[in-house]
């Protein structure tokens, strides 16, 4: 018998077929590539790349993006901190699954807070957790504004915006940083290679 989190009497089920058989299946190790930064930094943009690339190699990956998230499983939040945080929790959570069923799993979300991002990487042995931090200034997110939503924050019609009137906390830890060279971001292609590159040199992309 067992107390967690607020379930009493619950126990956990062991089913046959494990994680090692799944990534013997899919000639790939599970893992969660984690991809974080402002709003407009690129973020959806190379999780579709990456997920794209992977795909032509033959690699099962699945991306999970905050925006498309808040349609269905996180509908029920908003962006104050403690709403943030849980979306965050649950997305960290799902990612845990996606890996354990093998999958290279994307996860693309602003997740501003480095408390939040650690505690997701704890749900996972170290090494399979990888923060990709979209290290672009807020003047290049905030001259692409696709949504017109810094606009509006700027105006004050949103409050609590990230990185004008909500922190963002750069990443202290992160596996893998892509930032512009002199002045120019790279193209999607080229940071997706630096992450394909990367899990293929962490053995990740081989049972
Ligand atoms: N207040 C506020 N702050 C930041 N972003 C906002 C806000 N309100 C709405 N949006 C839109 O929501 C998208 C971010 O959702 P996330 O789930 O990734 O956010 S978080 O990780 O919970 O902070 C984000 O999408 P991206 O631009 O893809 O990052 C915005 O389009
Ligand atoms: N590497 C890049 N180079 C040039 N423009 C980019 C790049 N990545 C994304 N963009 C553009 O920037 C905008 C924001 O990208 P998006 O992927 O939606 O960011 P986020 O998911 O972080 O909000 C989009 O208009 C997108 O086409």
């Amino acid at each position: 018998m067992a107390t967690l989190g607020n379930s009493a009497n619950i126990f956990w089920h062991e089913c046959p077929v494990g994680q090692a058989e799944r990534q013997k299946l899919l000639n790939q190790k599970g893992c969660v590539v984690w991809i974080t930064g402002l709003s407009g930094s690129g973020k959806s943009t190379l999780a579709c790349t990456l997920g794209r690339e992977l795909h032509s190699r033959g690699h099962l990956s699945y991306v999970l993006d905050g925006d498309n998230l808040r349609h269905g499983l996180n509908k029920n939040l908003g962006f104050a901190p403690e709403d943030r945080t849980e979306n965050i929790r649950r997305v960290g959570e799902v990612a845990k699954l996606f890996a354990d069923a093998g999958l290279i799993c994307i996860a693309s979300l602003i997740s501003p807070y480095q408390k939040d991002r650690d505690s997701c990487r704890a749900l996972l042995p170290d090494a399979n957790f990888i923060e990709v931090f979209m290290n672009m200034p807020l003047s290049l997110c905030e001259g692409r504004d696709p949504k017109g939503l810094y606009k509006l924050a700027r105006a004050g019609k949103i409050k609590g915006f990230t990185g004008i009137d909500d922190p963002y906390e750069a990443p202290l830890n992160c596996e893998i940083e892509l930032r512009q060279i002199n002045g120019v971001c790279p193209a999607p292609s080229e940071m997706a290679g630096k992450v394909v590159s990367y899990l293929d040199s962490k053995g990740f992309l081989q049972a």
